[in-house]
């Protein structure tokens, strides 16, 4: 079967189509402009490609509460354009099939639990750690909705004793996102992150961020795997940093063998690899065609 995919970022567009095991059969990319113009690429694309179904996983924040009247709406972003923007509503004018609808990072997160490291699992938590930071929540087999999405890039952590650098998010300034995604590592060490050497003390710090938004994240929601990815990720070296950390700052409290010894099979990189979050959204698409059956 042809499931249609969109993982919609805020710097590029992927379309693509996958079958029902999630192998990827075809993808383009091109980069998020104005809405009009780039769903209008997203809709010439998928115009000839019969799909039985098309998920969306999509930057946000959004509307994902299928009773309100802006359901399938990007909501409050500061990306020119799409802020109240009609998304969802854009692509079911031109598409009758059924549409699965989420964060990019629940849909990695479930992507991951469908067909990547974190298969067969009930339980994942999937961060991307890139331009900004985004956290997808998967539990008891759902992807976790509430009042809203999960928005776990911006917790508060604690700040390193050597660390001036005072943080870029504009709602909180040195939050977990402000203060550890990628232009944060740019704009304190005025390099970009893929040009600081391995061994730099950048990765000690970035490490130090990370290991405790993760602490809470695992004393919070109890997850059975966490997966990091996200171009800052690319640098492997953090993995061992990380789990350094999450063991220091648990300190023995969370009593289950992933922690207390199998942390290298516990925090660990997308199974998907650049895949998870187009996967993430053909898993969308087939679970829409699911539950439209
Ligand atoms: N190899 C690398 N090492 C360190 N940092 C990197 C590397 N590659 C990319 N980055 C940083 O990651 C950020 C880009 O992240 P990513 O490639 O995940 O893109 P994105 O999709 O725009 O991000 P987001 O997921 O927040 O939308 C930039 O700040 C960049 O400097
Ligand atoms: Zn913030």
């Amino acid at each position: 079967m042809r499931i249609g995919a969109i993982e919609a970022g805020g710097t590029k567009f992927v379309c693509g189509i996958g079958d029902e095991n999630g192998i990827v059969l075809d993808r383009v990319s091109f980069p998020t402009e104005q809405p009009e113009k780039t769903l209008g690429q997203v809709i010439a694309y998928f115009k000839d490609k019969q799909v039985e179904a098309i998920g969306v996983g999509t930057f946000g924040p959004i509307d994902i509460d299928p009773n309100s009247p802006t359901y399938g709406y990007v909501t409050t972003t500061p990306k020119p354009g799409w802020s109240n923007y009609p998304f969802l509503d854009t692509l079911k004018r031109e598409f009758d099939v059924p549409f699965g609808w989420d964060t990019d990072v629940n849909a990695a997160a479930f992507g991951e639990a469908t067909w990547g490291a974190a298969k067969g699992l009930d339980s994942v938590l999937y961060y991307t750690i890139g331009t900004g930071v985004g956290v997808g929540v998967y539990a008891e087999g759902k992807m976790v909705h509430g009042l809203v999405h999960p928005e776990g890039g911006h917790v508060l952590t604690r700040r390193h004793p050597d660390d001036a650098y005072e943080g870029f998010c504009p709602y909180h300034g040195d939050c977990f996102e402000g203060i550890a995604a990628g232009p944060a590592i740019e704009r304190r060490w005025k390099v970009k992150g893929s040009e600081l050497s391995e061994d730099h003390p950048a990765w000690r710090m970035e490490a130090f961020y990370i290991g405790q938004a993760l602490a809470n994240a695992i004393l919070m929601i109890s997850p059975k795997k966490i997966i990091l990815g996200g171009g800052v990720m690319h640098q492997l070296q953090l993995f061992p940093l990380i789990r350094e950390e999450v063991r220091s700052n648990l300190n023995g409290y969370v009593n289950a063998q992933a922690i207390v010894s199998g942390l290298d099979d516990y925090i660990v990189p997308p199974g998907l690899g650049d895949n998870a979050g187009l996967c993430g959204s053909i898993a969308l698409g087939l679970q829409a065609w699911n539950q439209n059956r």
